[in-house]
């Protein structure tokens, strides 16, 4: 594919003047891995809804219109995944995020039930749990500043865990998660270095390079996380198998609640799946269950503390639900948090933790009157979808509101959990993560930036991530 240079319609498309053979690829890879965000906003800004990059004979076709993106997400065939995601093919193996065809769609019926209301609500007790373990943390830091993505991602990380996995990390295996979480960070690095240097996409190439030796490193630390909370899982289950049944059928609140890792292994006994398979999915939820709504509660917690209008709103949201009562939020006041949902929106649509989302097409089709051939790769630009003031006056504005006033939209001009087939299959969790959390942070504390108007600089790596550190103060209410 490289190599291949024949004719194509997507050379008409605008986009950066190419060089002769290589392209794009030189303007790339001069582009420091943090500022490719930054690069595609520059060229959207310049050549629009539509641009193309071309890297040797490679095409990337970019969208980042409603229309556009609402072709390619809602199509049924054209679900295979781009070249960048098989850079993760050893760690994330045939799981849910990589794979394609009737593979992906046995998984997905097999883990979808991993998703059923009851058992989200039995999630919330857990994640109840984890977020008062937080709000005392932070009541021993007496209003200091504090650099919040370590100390949100140690809790998200916790959360998935033991929901999904059914694993509580106690002191012990703190350490073991530290080193997952910094090698997860640093295969998103790496992964980004790659997509940016051609030459690195040759597999043999990247494992000779110093790049891909570390990358082998990181993977190992992923990797044995992973199978220590699998075999963990498996003894625990073979010693407690006749009473964890009998209590899963009832549901919420009992001591061993069934988590999506038992759902795999049971599949695993009718001989749906193999050991490696399982590992695959492990690893595959943990990274995409705790990274993803980890940035996501890290961005909130800047935009409120940010804006004291909006979190005094929140905050009076909460107090009339629970009518004044101290106790922890249950799933049914989580429904009832209308202008909270409306902030979750808000906050996804600035900061929306997937930013791009990477197709390869399996079979030729149609934008508009453009032909995209079979083999294209394109990628779906939700970040910039998001930027556009045509669908969002005053982007770069945080107002909740515009979540509330029913303002008109084309239905794929948000889409922070992508959409159509290969949706995100963890979205309800996530939005009962981020409310239980927001609202327990929100109760107990008064949340203030360290410097107003703070703004980092972003990276689009696996997630979009701050590069600097978000400092907030929480001050007791
Ligand atoms: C704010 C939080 C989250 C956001 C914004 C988000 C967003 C997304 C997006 C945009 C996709 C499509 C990716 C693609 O096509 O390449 C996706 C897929 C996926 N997400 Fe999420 N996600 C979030 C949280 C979660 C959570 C909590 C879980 C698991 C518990 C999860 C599990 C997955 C999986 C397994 C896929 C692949 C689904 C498939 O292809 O069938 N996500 N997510």
């Amino acid at each position: 594919m490289l190599f291949k240079n024949d004719e194509d319609p997507l050379d008409k498309v605008p986009g950066p003047p190419k060089r002769p053979i290589i392209g794009n690829a030189w303007e790339i890879f001069r582009h420091p891995p943090d500022k490719f965000l930054y690069l595609l906003r520059d060229n959207w800004k310049e050549h629009g809804n539509r641009f193309v990059f071309k890297i040797l004979g490679l095409r990337v076709l970019h969208v980042a219109g409603p229309e556009d993106i609402e072709v390619v997400l809602s199509h049924t065939k054209n679900i295979k995944k781009s070249i960048v995601y098989r850079f993760l093919k050893d760690w994330l193996g045939d799981g849910l995020l990589l794979s394609t065809g009737a593979h992906w769609h046995a998984r997905r019926k097999i883990l979808t039930p991993t998703f059923h209301f009851n058992i989200l609500k039995s999630f919330s007790i857990i994640m109840e749990e984890k977020v008062q373990d937080m709000v005392e943390m932070l009541k021993t830091k007496n209003g200091e500043a504090l650099d919040v993505m370590p100390m949100v991602s140690d809790f998200t990380l916790f959360t998935i865990c033991e929901t999904a996995m059914g694993t509580k990390l106690d002191s012990d295996k703190t350490s073991n998660a530290k080193d997952y979480k910094a090698a997860i960070l640093k295969i998103g690095m790496t992964t980004l270095s790659r997509t940016t240097r051609f030459w690195l996409h040759n597999d043999t190439i990247f494992n000779l390079s110093s790049h891909g030796k570390q990358f082998a490193q990181y993977l190992e630390t992923v990797r044995s996380f992973a199978d220590k909370v699998i075999a963990e899982r498996k003894e625990e289950r073979a010693q407690k198998q006749s009473l964890q049944r009998q209590e899963s059928v009832d549901g919420v609140g009992t001591k061993r609640r069934m988590a999506m890792l038992d759902l795999l292994l049971e599949a695993q006994e009718k001989g749906q799946i193999d050991i490696e398979g399982i590992r695959d999915e492990v690893n595959t939820f943990m990274f995409e269950g705790h990274d993803t709504t980890a940035m996501a509660i890290t961005f909130g917690l800047m935009l409120l503390a940010d804006h004291a209008d909006v979190q005094e709103r929140v905050f009076e949201e909460v107090q009339s639900i629970l009518a004044g009562a101290d106790r922890p939020v249950t799933l049914a006041d989580l429904t009832e948090m209308k202008y909270m949902e409306a902030v979750i929106k808000e906050i996804l649509r600035i900061y929306p933790s997937v930013p791009i989302i990477g197709r390869e097409a399996v079979e030729d089709f149609k934008l508009g009157d453009l032909l995209v051939k079979k083999g294209s790769t394109i990628d779906v630009q939700i970040y910039l979808l998001h930027q556009n003031p045509e669908l969002f006056p005053e982007p770069e504005l945080f107002k909740p509101d515009r979540f509330l006033e029913g303002e008109a939209r084309h239905p794929y001009a948000y889409v922070p959990f992508s959409a159509g087939p290969r949706n995100c299959i963890g979205q309800r969790f996530a939005i009962q993560e981020m409310k239980i959390t927001l609202s327990e942070i929100v109760r107990n504390f008064k949340l203030v930036p360290k410097v107003k108007g703070f703004r980092p600089t972003l990276m689009a790596d696996l997630v979009l991530r701050p590069v600097d550190p978000i400092n907030v103060k929480f001050l007791s209410r």
